[in-house]
């Protein structure tokens, strides 16, 4: 085992998956989506999921953050079972793991401001722009918006920055772990390299645990240290992202994948892509 294998296996699972498989419909008549699906989110790291449409990404996210039930197998929030868990640990465990799905209109209430947005993630239970204001103005400037925005509704800003303030409010939760579901695939390419950069910035400064979901291989791989390939709702193929998306995928769904993209194999390794940050840096408020 290399150093940096042991390194990785060493980080304990914050977030696991444990043979499952899941369905849309009623028991009897659903065909999995997703069958048998093993794994794991370590402490630190970022795992890329990868796969073409269909494939059971979302379901996946969505099984994940409790919002499907398994029909078999078992999610592990930091080894607990949440089907297992009584009410208010489920309410700490769902908070601790944060969703941020591809359209930002999906999870920002229109008639809600940004601010009280963003309040009610730092306090579910007394949601208040007013006393949390200056906490929400420090959010606000960790995604590089301005702290009137806190005034203003969604629909008053442009798609990415609608984008970075779905990452402030799911951040502002303090979770542990944060599931990306397709954040950019909707947005430019300077506008998701914006959001991208936000979110490498603020990943390194909360230490955060990431599931970067993205049918772009070049994104995931400038992201991710690992990577997992779905196909037809089965894992077929992980590791690290320089082996997986390297020279040699041992699946061939993983080699098309790659042949699909033009120069798929000469993609930069991301300690030679690191781009620029976008944002100066900015102390984050703990609490
Ligand atoms: N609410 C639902 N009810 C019934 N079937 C669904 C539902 N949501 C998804 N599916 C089906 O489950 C399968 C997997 O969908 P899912 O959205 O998880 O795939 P995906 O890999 O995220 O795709 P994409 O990249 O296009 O978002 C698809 O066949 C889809 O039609």
């Amino acid at each position: 085992m290399t150093a940096t294998e042991s390194d990785r296996t060493a980080r304990p699972a914050l977030l696991r998956a444990e043979g499952v498989t899941v369905g849309y419909g009623s028991r009897s008549v659903a065909v999995p989506v997703l069958r048998s699906v093993d794994l794991e989110l370590r402490h630190g790291r970022t795992l890329g999921l990868v796969g073409e449409s269909g494939s059971g990404k979302s379901t996946l996210a969505r099984t994940l953050v409790g919002l499907l039930r398994p029909s078999a197998g078992r999610v592990l929030h930091e080894g607990r079972d949440l089907a297992s868990a009584d009410r208010g640990e489920v309410a700490a465990l769902r908070r601790s793991v944060q969703l941020i799905p591809q359209d930002p209109y999906a999870s920002l209430n229109p008639r809600m401001t940004v601010g009280a947005a963003i309040a009610e993630a730092v306090d579910p239970r007394r949601a208040s722009l007013r006393r949390h204001r200056s906490e929400v103005e420090r959010w606000l400037g960790l995604v590089a918006l301005d702290p009137d925005a806190a005034d203003r509704h969604p629909h008053a800003f442009s798609g990415g920055q609608r984008q970075r303030i779905a990452v402030a409010r799911a951040l502002a939760a303090r979770p542990r772990v944060v599931i990306a579901d397709e954040i950019t695939s909707a947005l430019d390419c300077s506008v998701q390299a914006e959001v991208l950069n936000v979110l490498a910035d603020l990943r390194a400064e909360l230490d955060l645990t990431m599931l970067f979901i993205s049918h772009d291989l070049s994104v995931v791989r400038l992201v991710s240290d690992d990577v997992a390939v779905l196909y037809l709702g089965r894992v077929v193929e992980r590791g690290e992202v320089h082996e997986v998306l390297g020279q040699a995928p041992a699946h061939p769904y993983t080699r098309l994948l790659l042949d699909s993209v033009p120069d798929g194999r000469e993609l930069p390794r991301p300690s030679e892509a690191a781009a620029e940050p976008l944002t100066p840096h900015r102390a984050v408020p703990r609490g």
